[in-house]
């Protein structure tokens, strides 16, 4: 009797621990959910919304260079928090501050895929070339068929002659046999022609140093600029860009919300003169102490005169900002556009003097030849090339791995 009273009271007196430790966990559950609820709501707003917001802008920028912005955008914008302008005299950097925009910052896996990318990209033209000295003997035939196979790669009538003439002289001199050594001959020949046109872009040497960027209608200048000035802010630079694209309608407004969103300033202007708007870059850059300068322009064939005119004007009145500028003014040329990115980059540089170039798209149909007709005719530093959309997709000209995806 006496045990089974006990049991019972052990029973209920264990029923009893269980339901208060239910009700103190419920109760220090609730306590903690209220502390977190109050918390929330005193935070602001945006802190709330920071990882959405965070999301959305470590997306690729560039599809967004071509979207209509949803809300009419602010004229002159700077990053959210402006940065303060100091009155800076303009002093060349100090040398040991200069820099150069090499690949080697890119990851080892990175620079694979990269590798991986422009293979692809020139596939067309690596295969033509490479398939013609499989088994192949050393003959006309063979020099017929390379001949028609630079002609392919956009590469013009003049570079094919050079490199077939000197070919048929390596070939002679170094008593060569093999079809196989032909293509390495080749190979050497053709890195020969391609490394004068490797030169980095140098940081440094200018406070601020001012790019104009221009090229034909839908070469990928906007979206360069965009890739351009990532690369630059992960070279420590501040950089300050100027919507002078003043003609495509909504450019100025992508513009600005791009900088907006990625923390660069923009310099933009209703007055559609952009020419001003690349005058008021240049001294806004001085007064902040911005590092480099990108003038954006609207995208013009070189036979339009009058726009190449107007060309001409912005770079005169850069200059009447800095004296020393602009630094550099590229081309943006598009890798699709064989013969004609030659054509180009003749009547930009006869028109403005080209100090670099930038070859975009070599992912779709390009051939790549180009490059040696550049080399040829106006070996203009080809600073960048472009193998996609994405901001990896923009890496220093490199002829070594270049000919390297041409002729493996
Ligand atoms: N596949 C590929 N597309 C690219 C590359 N570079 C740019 N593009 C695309 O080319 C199109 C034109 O690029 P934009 O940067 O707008 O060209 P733009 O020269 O500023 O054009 P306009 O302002 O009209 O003169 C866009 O759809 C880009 O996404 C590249 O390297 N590869």
């Amino acid at each position: 009797m006496n045990s089974s009273v006990c049991a019972a009271t052990a029973r209920v007196g264990a029923k009893m621990m269980a339901a208060v430790t239910s009700i103190v966990l419920i109760l220090n559950f609730m306590t903690f959910a209220l502390i977190e609820y109050v918390d929330c709501i005193r935070l602001p707003a945006t802190y709330r919304q920071a990882p959405v917001t965070a999301v959305l802008t470590s997306f690729p920028m560039f599809s967004f260079f071509k979207k209509k912005p949803q809300e009419p955008a602010p004229l002159a914008t700077s990053p959210a928090t402006p940065a303060p302008a100091p009155e800076m005299p303009v002093v060349p950097a100090p040398p040991e501050t200069q820099t150069e925009i090499v690949a080697a910052v890119t990851p080892a896996e990175q620079k694979q895929s990269w590798m991986a990318r422009l293979k692809v990209g020139l596939s067309k033209t690596s295969s033509n070339l490479t398939t013609l000295f499989v088994g192949a003997k050393i003959d006309e035939d063979l020099y017929e068929e390379l001949e028609s196979a630079l002609l392919m790669s956009d590469a013009g009538v003049d570079a094919t002659q050079f490199l077939l003439t000197e070919l048929k002289r390596k070939v002679r001199n170094e008593k060569l046999t093999e079809a196989a050594q032909v293509k390495t001959a080749l190979r050497s020949l053709l890195l020969e022609m391609l490394t004068p046109l490797q030169k980095p872009l140098v940081l440094g040497q200018h406070q601020p140093l001012v790019m104009m960027i221009t090229g034909v209608n839908g070469a990928g200048k906007t979206t360069t600029i965009g890739k351009l000035a990532k690369h630059l802010q992960a070279h420590h630079q501040s950089v300050l860009l100027a919507a002078g694209d003043t003609f495509r309608a909504a450019a100025r407004e992508q513009l600005t919300v791009w900088g907006e969103r990625n923390n660069v300033t923009v310099i933009a202007q209703e007055s559609g003169d952009p020419a001003a708007v690349a005058f008021d870059a240049v001294h806004s850059a001085q007064a902040r102490g911005t590092n480099v300068v990108m003038v954006d322009t609207a995208g013009r064939l070189p036979t339009q005169l009058h726009l190449m005119e107007e060309l001409k004007k912005i770079k005169r009145v850069i200059a009447k900002g800095m004296s020393s500028a602009p630094h550099e003014i590229l081309l943006i040329i598009d890798g699709n556009t064989g013969q004609n990115a030659l054509t180009q980059v003749k009547a930009f540089d006869d028109a403005l003097g080209l100090t670099g170039l930038v070859v975009t798209k070599l992912d779709g149909t390009a051939k790549g030849g180009v490059l040696a007709a550049i080399a040829r005719a106006r070996p203009i530093p080809v600073y960048f090339i472009g193998v996609g959309e994405q901001i990896e997709d923009l890496q220093p000209f490199n002829a070594q791995e270049f000919v390297e995806a041409l002729l493996g």
